[in-house]
């Protein structure tokens, strides 16, 4: 189940793209709003970083539940599902028109902070 955060974060998505009503937020997300001014793009910028750490927070929560259900710490850090991880969000830039380049070198750094926290999350439920 998404968190509280995240169901805010994305309804206020939706309340800022009012445009598309498809309930699709990879199309919503797709389709950036014009803007005029610095003020606009900071303003818009501002919105999708929330969203972001929106959805960073959801996905740690998962992190940190792998952890908990991880029986061996040989098991946390998993090379078949990280390169599993890196082709479906390459397929989801050629859905969205993302940088496929940029989003698996974005995904390699940052699923290797969310695999350091495993760790010490493994770690610490097992002292
Ligand atoms: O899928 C898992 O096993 C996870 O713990 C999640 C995750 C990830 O960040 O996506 C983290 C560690 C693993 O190496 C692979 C993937």
């Amino acid at each position: 189940m998404p968190t509280k955060a995240t169901d805010q974060a994305v309804r206020n998505h939706r309340l800022f793209c009012h445009e598309n009503t498809s309930g699709n937020l990879a199309a919503m997300s797709a389709k950036a709003n014009h803007c005029e001014t610095m003020s606009d793009v900071r303003e818009n910028v501002d919105r999708v970083d929330r969203l972001l750490v929106a959805l960073m927070a959801e996905r740690l929560n998962y992190i940190e539940q792998a952890a908990r259900i991880k029986p061996s710490r040989d098991a946390v850090r998993d090379e078949d599902r990280i390169e599993d991880v890196i082709t479906k969000v390459k397929a989801q830039c050629r859905i969205d028109g993302f940088d496929e380049d940029m989003a698996e070198r974005m995904w390699r750094a940052m699923m290797e902070d969310f695999i350091a926290h495993e760790f010490i999350k493994w770690d610490d439920l097992r002292d």
